[in-house]
């Protein structure tokens, strides 16, 4: 048949095929899912109750909706970025930086010292723990002239020293942050690869995710080994992918921007909750997830779970699949209401940390200290 009489539309698919473009089926996928799934299907130590997952459904989305949770309310946050705001550069692509520095180092705050001794940053006056210590330093260094969010910065090993990094997350305790030298390493590679590969500016590597979230996701996966959270399973071939921080790092941009700008992602809702150490507790707590007794009595006394150990595996995969039928719950009992893993995932981070803040924290999270979350 000569090209007079083809189909048109046949033709400009098989032209874009041919360019190499991406067609609509073949919109990229993380795998985080899937994997977790797996575990799950798997777990003997980690359980799910599903009258327990029904009823948090019920609770989490009255609460969503009488708060009108949303993107903008990340944004609220007094230290965290909003896309007009002046940080450093002032532009939007300060912003992108800075997002990417606090997500590159986005992990292992817990401390097992008594409150007054924990690892604490003062800064506007306040004394902030955990999350809010990274961000309110980062917001200090910058304060301070220091180019914290800068990836030549962080490959210049004659300024950017880990006496530097001491200063820039001084503590106002004696207790240093945790795994400094670790998330030096994270800005020496972070800064290493975006010079490589995206003229050293993170906005540019949002540019080739062209709008897909998965698609970030897994470029931060392949292309930063610090990104590249996924672990062997139990003899199964492929390793367990959480891309727990690619993940974050994508909400806190879909956040940051409120879904327009270098936050306007198509595919946002193919994120899934991100498995940290503060999510698999307020999910036991509220009696979603259980544990088989001795792994229950390791949490219990504080005990350290190594990093890619089953236990720790179990955790992580089934803490994600509960968000998952939670938000499938959610929509079973609110059809065509707006909800996605990321909007569940924030509001139970929000509502652990004012349980820990009121000192209703009923139960120890997992201790596994490591720079995946
Ligand atoms: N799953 C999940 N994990 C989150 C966050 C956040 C902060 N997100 C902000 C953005 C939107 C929200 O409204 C939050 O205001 C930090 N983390 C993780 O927790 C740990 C820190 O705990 P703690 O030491 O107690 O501060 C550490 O692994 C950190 O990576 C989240 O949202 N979801």
């Amino acid at each position: 048949m000569s090209d007079d009489e083809a189909d048109p539309e046949l033709l400009a698919l098989l032209r874009q095929h041919l360019q190499g473009r991406r067609t609509p089926h073949q919109e990229p996928e993380t795998g985080v899912l899937e994997d977790a799934e797996h575990v799950y299907d798997n777990s003997i130590d980690v359980a799910l109750n599903m009258r327990a997952c029904k009823n948090a459904a019920a609770v989490i989305h009255a609460q969503m909706q009488r708060r009108a949770y949303s993107p903008a309310t990340w944004a609220a946050h007094e230290l965290h970025p909003s896309r007009a705001e002046e940080l450093g550069g002032g532009d939007e692509a300060a912003a992108v930086a800075f997002v990417f520095t606090m997500d590159l180092l986005n992990f292992s705050f817990w401390s097992d010292r008594p409150e007054p001794e924990r690892f604490a940053v003062e800064y506007r006056g306040k004394r902030w723990t955990g999350y809010w210590s990274l961000v309110a330093a980062l917001r200090r260094a910058l304060d301070e002239g220091i180019p914290i969010t800068d990836s030549h910065f962080w490959q210049d090993e004659e300024e950017c020293t880990l006496d530097v990094l001491r200063q820039v997350f001084r503590s106002c305790t004696d207790e240093e942050m945790p795994l400094l030298a670790e998330r030096l390493a994270c800005l020496r590679e972070a800064g290493r690869v975006l010079y490589e590969r995206y003229e050293c500016h993170a906005a540019n590597l949002i540019d080739e995710a062209d709008g897909s979230a998965a698609a970030l996701v897994n470029l931060l996966a392949r292309d930063f080994k610090c990104f590249r959270d996924e672990h062997a399973f139990e003899g199964r071939r492929k390793p367990i992918r959480f891309l727990k921080r690619a993940q974050i790092l994508v909400a806190d941009l879909w956040a940051c921007f409120e879904g327009e700008g270098y936050g306007a992602f198509r595919d946002i809702d193919k994120l899934t909750m991100f498995a940290d150490y503060r999510l698999p507790q307020i999910l036991n707590s509220m009696g979603c997830i259980s544990y088989s007794p001795p792994l229950n009595t390791a949490i219990q006394m504080k005990r350290d779970l190594p990093s890619g150990s089953s236990w720790e595996m179990q955790l992580r995969a089934c803490s994600i699949w509960c968000v998952e039928l939670i938000r499938r719950e959610i929509l079973r009992q609110n059809p065509g209401c707006q909800v996605n893993a990321t909007l569940i995932d924030f509001f139970l981070y929000d509502t652990v940390k004012e349980m820990e803040a009121t000192g209703q924290e009923v139960v120890p999270h997992h201790r596994t200290r490591s720079i995946w979350y």
